[in-house]
């Protein structure tokens, strides 16, 4: 059986280069686009923590100088006041104006500083503080052009106690005084009062809210040097540092706060939070209590390591979290300032530098595929092209010449290369019968020497006198005539489904049914050689016009079994037919002599194709060299096949 395709070549997978350049370059950019989108990803995201826990960090930094600054202004103040003033060692109204003189002094320097004050163990207390705030112009009804009030709880000769309230103008100059009833305000029970007492040096006590004001507030106090009963405080308003905690976020979404010792939140830079923080504090209702809220919880369950941001989840959100002790300011010793961001506001950029990156790398995979596209199909359409002109190689039709421009280096070599192929196989094939080839390669019978015993119709066909022609004829002449005439037998052989399989000297033989099948090879060889006769007719008279000679051709058919394939030498093939078939064909062209006819066939021949030629009976001869004699007979024409009738019903003219 031949070498089909399948053994010589077994099935891999293959795919059009378009679809292999695709699928290349999107892998590769897939691969590499999502490493480096990763990578950069990672590094942003990397980059987006970092960044967090730097600003953390200054946040934590800004936010310990704020309150060290607010510590260390209130604690310079007391401290002075508590060591250096001895104004203060008698209790109000005495050395009254020095008093305000020295606490007017501290206070305007320091506009976060509520008010100040000193707590006698007789219960007399004496405070500045700066009508600068609201909540004090409400609190004391303050007339108009009050800067500072000085509240003054003193005891009257019977020791009773009196509550005044002196207001002095921007100039420290006391133009009011209010009488206000005794409250039963006693400084010692403050803590302020006891945690200063109990010391030994400025203390902070706190937060709380303000007695007055209602605001949250911190004390810092210390007990007076020449009297370990009286004691300084001042009140630092911790808006200020509610107000810095709101205002330094790092994302829109990111909270700070301060946790006292135990974990309970005191400060909160959400101000909703602030007031659940202030309504536990006076409720002191540990429910109500923020400590509650869940990021607070999950701090508090797992503390991160202080200083280092840590991821937290809360819910299904992730924050970023920092804890950082409270060391070094006086206010708020031994709390904690917690910063958390939530992780998806940090990597805002990143992610939207990732989604860019996609995008960008989803750009360039869809550029890099159409170039992959256009490119392949650079290269495709060359090799389309190629591959026809490789397929016309193949059917050994040399018309179209291979002209393949490419700006691939390979490709043009290619072209070149397959040029080259084609001009030999151009100059071979006009030593071997195309057709024959060509109808070879199509039926996938030549494949080496192999022949098989088949039934085929034999044609062969000689000019008469063609030697004497040759005499009288220069060769190129003769050489001229002869392929002109040729070419009417291979367009006629091959238009009557027939191959060639040689041109000998002045004969041609042609062959019906090998090597490709034909049901009806008898009938196609009679009608060919009636058509061949025809065109020689309009040949003939055209040499004659020419004063050339007629080439008068006789043809002889004949059907029947022959050994049919190729032979010969193993680097020089020929494809052909032998046997009893071939040679009684090759007899009945030349009994045409003694007959004097142009196409005789064998009774075989008559046998199959009566019907559609009409044939004249000659008799039964002897074919030389054959023992049994032959019913032989012309080929007259072919019987013109009748127009199908149409039935009634077609034409309408039914009865
Ligand atoms: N086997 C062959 N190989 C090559 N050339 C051949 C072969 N047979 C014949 N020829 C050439 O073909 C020409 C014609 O040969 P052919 O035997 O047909 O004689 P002819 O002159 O045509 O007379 P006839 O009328 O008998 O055909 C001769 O010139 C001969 O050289
Ligand atoms: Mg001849």
């Amino acid at each position: 059986m031949r070498g089909s395709d399948e053994n010589r070549h077994p099935a891999i997978w293959t795919h059009s280069l378009r679809s292999l350049f695709a699928l290349v370059m999107v892998a590769m950019l897939i691969v590499v686009s999502a490493t480096l989108v990763g990578l950069d990803y990672r590094r942003s995201r990397n980059a987006a923590i970092e960044d967090a826990e730097a600003n953390m960090h200054a946040f934590v930094g800004r936010l310990v100088d704020r309150l060290g600054v607010l510590s260390g202004d209130t604690s310079a103040l007391v401290g002075l006041v508590a060591s250096v003033a001895n104004s203060f060692l008698v209790p109000p109204p005495e050395r009254l104006n020095d008093k305000i003189a020295i606490l007017r002094e501290g206070i305007m320097r320091s506009p976060h500083i509520d008010g100040v004050y000193v707590g006698y163990p007789d219960g007399r207390f004496f405070q500045v503080v700066d009508l600068a705030m609201p909540a004090w112009r409400m609190a004391l009804d303050v007339p108009r052009g009050a800067a500072l009030a000085v509240r003054s709880m003193e005891k009257d000769a019977e020791g009773k106690p009196v509550n005044r309230v002196l207001f002095l103008d921007a100039a420290g100059i006391q133009f009011a005084e209010r009488r206000l009833t005794p409250t039963g305000f006693d400084p010692q029970t403050r803590p302020w009062y006891q945690a200063a007492v109990d010391g030994t040096g400025p203390v902070s006590t706190g937060p709380y809210e303000m007695a007055t004001t209602g605001k949250l507030g911190m004390t810092i106090s210390q007990a007076h040097h020449g009297n370990g009963k009286i004691v300084i405080g001042a009140d630092v308003v911790l808006d200020t540092i509610t107000d810095f905690l709101s205002r330094e976020r790092l994302t829109d979404g990111s909270v700070s706060f301060i946790l006292d010792a135990v974990g309970r939140p005191i400060i909160h830079s959400n101000p909703a939070m602030m007031r659940r923080i202030l309504a536990a504090t006076e409720r002191y209702d540990p429910e109500a209590s923020p400590k509650n809220d869940p990021l607070v919880e999950s701090i508090r369950l797992n503390a991160p390591t202080a200083g280092k941001a840590s991821f937290v989840d809360v819910g299904d959100r992730t924050y970023l979290v920092m804890v950082t002790p409270l060391a070094s300011a006086l206010l708020l010793s031994g709390h904690r300032v917690v910063v958390a961001a939530p992780l998806d506001e940090l990597m805002a950029t990143a992610n939207a530098a990732l989604l860019q990156g996609l995008a960008v790398s989803g750009a360039v995979v869809v550029l890099a595929v159409l170039s992959a596209l256009v490119l392949a199909h650079l290269i495709t359409k060359s090799l389309h092209q190629l591959t026809a002109s490789a397929n016309r190689l193949q059917d050994l039709d040399f018309t179209t010449p291979i002209d393949v421009p490419s700006y691939v280096t390979e490709i043009s070599t290619l072209n070149g290369a397959m040029n080259k192929a084609r001009d030999a196989i151009f100059t071979f094939a006009l030593y071997v019968p195309k057709e024959l080839v060509r109808r070879g390669i199509e039926s996938g019978q030549f494949s080496g020497r192999a022949a098989w015993r088949q039934e085929v119709t034999a044609l062969f066909t000689d000019i008469y006198d063609f030697t004497t022609i040759s005499e009288r004829h220069a060769p190129e002449e003769v050489v001229a005539m002869l392929s002109e005439y040729f070419d009417i037998f291979s367009e006629t052989v091959h238009a009557h489904e027939g191959t060639i399989i040689q041109f000998l000297g002045d004969s041609v033989f042609a062959m019906w049914n090998a090597p490709v099948a034909d049901e009806r090879h008898a009938e196609h060889a009679c009608r060919c050689a009636l058509a061949v006769k025809e065109r020689l007719q309009a040949f003939n008279e055209k040499q004659k016009a020419k004063g050339l000679p007629e080439f008068r051709t006789r043809f002889g058919i004949h059907t029947g079994t022959a050994v049919v394939g190729s032979v010969g030498a193993k680097e020089r093939l020929q494809y052909t037919a032998m046997g009893d078939t071939v040679n009684v064909a090759s007899r009945l062209e030349g009994m045409n002599k003694n007959y004097d006819t142009t196409i005789m066939a064998s009774g075989a021949v008559v046998a199959q194709c009566k019907d559609v030629i009409t044939f004249r009976p000659l008799g039964s001869a002897q074919a030389k060299g054959r023992a049994t004699a032959l019913d032989i007979y012309e080929v007259l024409a072919a019987i013109p096949v009748a127009e199908p009738k149409m039935d009634e019903a077609q034409t309408g003219t039914a009865a």
